[in-house]
Order: C-alpha cells, then structure tokens, then sequence
C-alpha cells in the first residue's frame, strides 16, 4: 500500500457528488404494452388470490381421497370438467369427474390423478397406482402462491418481462411508471463528421455520441443528439439553447481539457451552470467536468477520447439516470442495484500512476463458478475499437501499482 499522493478528488467522492444532485422525476401513466424497461412507481397488489380458485394441475380424473385411500380403484366417471367452465361438485363420493389442466376443482373431489396412471373403459377410470397419504395430489390450491391484497411489485422494480406478466394477471393495462429521463447528448468537436459523411484526412466520424445514446437508451433515457463545432460563440449559442430546454442532463463529450479548443469549462460557468468538480483522480478520464445550473438540468462534461467517455459515461452517467428514476418511497434494495461485482483478475496488472484505473474486460465463469474478469487488449484511451467485446470494468484502487492475478476486484457491468 502506498499513500494516495494526488489532492484531486476520488472517484468515490466524485460519484457521491453525482448522486447528490440526482431528484426523482414525476411518474406518468403508460400502456402496459409500453411499460417494458421502465421502473414501477405504484405498488401492484394482487387483486385476486394466486391461483383464484382450486386450480387442476393434470389432465386427468378428480375423486375423493378418502374412497380411493380406503381402497377403491373403479370410479364411474360423472362427467368432464373443461378449463374456463363453471365448477361441477361431484354427486357421488364414489365416482369422479374428469378433468383438464387450467379447470376449477369440482367441490366434492380432493385428488387428481394422470391419464398416464389410470385405464378408461365404458365410461370407468381404474386408477393403477396406490393413493397418497394426504389429499391435495396434482392440486395446485387456491391463495398457495399469493393472498389476495398482497403486494406483488412494489415502487422502484424495474419492469422485465416476468413483472410485466405479473402486471397483466392483476389487470394493471396500464401503471404508473417513472418519466424517462430526457437526456441531451452533445458532442463537440471541429474535426467530427456525421456518420453518413466521408471524412477528409483531417477528419473523423462522431462515434461519441452513439455510444452514449445506445448507454443512455438502456437506462430507460428519451436520448436527443446534438453536435456543436469549436467556435467559442457558436458553443455558446448551441449551449444556451440546450441549457433552456427541457432535458434533465445534457451530456457533453470533448472539449473539457487543456487544449486552446476546450473552452466548455469556463463556458459553462459564464452560462451560469455551477461546477461541482473538475477533474478525477482517474484513468481514463480524468478531465471530466460535472455541474449543474438551478432550476435547470445537470451538465456532464465527458473527456472526448472515446474510452474515457464510454466509461465515464457507464461509471457516472447511467446509474444517474437509475437513481432520478427511482421514486421517492423506493426501497434501498431497489435503488441499489446499480453495485458493481467482485471478479477474479485473469492475469497481472502493473499500474503506477496513483489513479483508480478502469479496465475493460471480458467475464467469464470457470468450471468452479468463479467469476473471471480478462482484460482487452485496449491501447489507450483513444483506441475505441478495442473496446468490443467487452462487458464489464474493473475499478482498481488508486492505492496499489502490482494487482496480481487471483486478485478480486469491483467489476461494473456494461
Ligand atoms: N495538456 C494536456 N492535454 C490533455 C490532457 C491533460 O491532462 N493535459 N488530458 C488528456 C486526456 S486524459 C483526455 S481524456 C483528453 C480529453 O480531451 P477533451 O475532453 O478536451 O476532448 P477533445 O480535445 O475534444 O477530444 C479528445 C479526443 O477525442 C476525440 N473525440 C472527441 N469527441 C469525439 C466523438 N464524438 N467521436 C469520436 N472521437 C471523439 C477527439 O477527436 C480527440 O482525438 O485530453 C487529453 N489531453
Ligand atoms: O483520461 Mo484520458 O481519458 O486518459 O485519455
Ligand atoms: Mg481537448
């Protein structure tokens, strides 16, 4: 262990200045149909027991358990009892109903048992295996799962496509679900080009920006993309009109470092946005700029190189964007499921510089359900095509140069 040398901020410290600022966004109703990704923000009850009635588990006969466990293996069937048809109770305690998988047990019977185990013959089942100790066999009863008025979803769950069937069979067509977070995506930069164009040898594509919309998208965020050129007044036109509308985070990548082009830093503060940090002590992205002006949206100042935007983007941005979707009355649980996880180093890292360091990797699970975290072959912060195939970054504490293979370490996922 070694002292951190830097005065400039921590990630941690940086992270929790994010969280800070994040309030949560007014609900609206939506479709069910339209509600997939989005996070619940009412509690969904069961409106009914689960299931609502005695419900017939396997096709087959329903008899009474006491006749059959006393002995009896000839029933006279009564008749059929369908699925969606009104419950049929059993005459004669000595004969049985057949029934279907899905239909309401006849009163009167309180075993089922499979085609596959009796013989049918004029109108008579004989059951060919020897009855259970207790009734209730192939029933699958009436509240076993849940009571009605029990809450099923509750504020702050994420809805997937199990909580969406839940939804459906409690009848909510449509719920109150968090707004999704609008979200200005801006890169700036006189040397990008759009994705449709050729670029001269001067020049390149904007990939940015595409990154962030696709990362944003996945948080539930309503993403609008924009691109401003250098020119100081020209940013600061551009600025000025995002900053006034509506987004609630304007998401910048480029322009935040040293160069004589990066003017955001005191652009911003002229535009009245309040810097809340500059610079991490971190690699990449270690210029990275964070504010936020009163009454208005947060701004990010992403580093341009594409890996240091991408993983600022995923370290800070995304779970932002989590957090103002969580309702007020959300439990902790649900708020915090934006953790990293730990993960097993594959091989050596030697990092010197005192900065927490992020690393691409790849996760695997071993043979013995150890989760592996493989590094890319990434070549630096500008080398964007490296990137691919990854699905997670370990954060490495700025404290340590040697992390050795066999070591754990906090993987975030992407
Ligand atoms: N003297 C110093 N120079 C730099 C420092 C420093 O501390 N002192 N920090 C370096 C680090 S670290 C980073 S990261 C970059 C951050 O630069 P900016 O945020 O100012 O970004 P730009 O200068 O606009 O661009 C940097 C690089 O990224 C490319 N870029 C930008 N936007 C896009 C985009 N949408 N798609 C693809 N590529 C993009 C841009 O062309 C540049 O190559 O500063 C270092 N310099
Ligand atoms: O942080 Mo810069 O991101 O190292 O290239
Ligand atoms: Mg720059």
């Amino acid at each position: 262990m070694r002292p951190s040398l830097s005065p400039m901020l921590t990630v941690v410290e940086a992270f929790a200045r994010v969280l800070a600022t994040a309030r949560p966004l007014s609900p609206e109703t939506v479709a069910l149909s339209h509600a997939n990704g989005r996070v619940l923000a009412e509690t969904l009850t069961a409106d009914r027991d689960f299931p609502p009635f005695n419900r017939v588990a396997m096709d087959g006969i329903a008899v009474q358990h006491a006749a059959w466990a006393g002995g009896q293996t000839a029933f006279a069937i009564e008749h059929t009892q369908y699925a969606g048809a009104p419950a049929q109770s059993l005459q004669n305690p000595r004969n049985a109903i057949e029934v279907m998988t899905g239909a309401v047990l006849p009163p009167g019977t309180d075993a089922v048992i499979r085609y596959e185990d009796i013989l049918l013959a004029d109108n008579c089942a004989t059951i060919q295996i020897p009855a259970p100790e207790a009734p209730g066999v192939n029933i699958h009863r009436q509240a076993a799962d849940r009571r009605r008025g029990d809450a099923l979803l509750r504020p702050g769950t994420r809805l997937g496509p199990a909580e969406l069937a839940i939804a459906a069979t409690v009848g909510a067509a449509e719920m109150a679900v968090t707004r999704a977070p609008r979200v200005a995506v801006v890169s700036t930069g006189d040397e990008l080009v759009g994705i449709n164009q050729a670029p001269l040898p001067h020049q390149i594509r904007r990939s940015n920006a595409y990154a962030l919309q696709a990362l944003f998208a996945q948080a539930g965020a309503d993403v609008s993309l924009f691109h401003l050129p250098d020119d100081r007044e020209e940013l600061r036109t551009g600025l000025t009109n995002i900053l006034a509308a509506s987004f609630d985070a304007v998401v910048l990548s480029g322009a935040v470092s040293k160069g004589r082009a990066d003017h955001l830093p005191g652009l911003l503060r002229e535009l009245h946005v309040v810097e809340i940090f500059h610079e991490v002590n971190q690699r990449p992205g270690k210029p990275m700029w964070f504010g936020a002006r009163a009454e208005g949206p947060v701004v990010f100042g992403l580093p341009g190189n594409p890996v240091s935007t991408f993983l600022t983007a995923c370290r800070y941005v995304r779970p932002w964007l989590r957090a103002v979707q969580q309702p007020a009355d959300a439990e902790a649980a649900a708020a915090a499921a934006d953790a990293p996880m730990p993960a097993v180093l594959t091989v050596d890292i030697n990092f010197k510089p005192p900065l927490t360091h992020f690393v691409p990797v790849r996760l695997t699970v071993d043979a013995d359900g150890r989760r592996l975290a493989t590094p890319l072959r990434v070549g630096g912060s500008g080398d964007l095509a490296g990137l691919a195939g990854a699905t997670a970054f370990l954060e490495l504490p700025p404290e340590l140069a040697l992390f050795a293979a066999g070591s754990v370490w906090p993987a975030w996922a992407l």
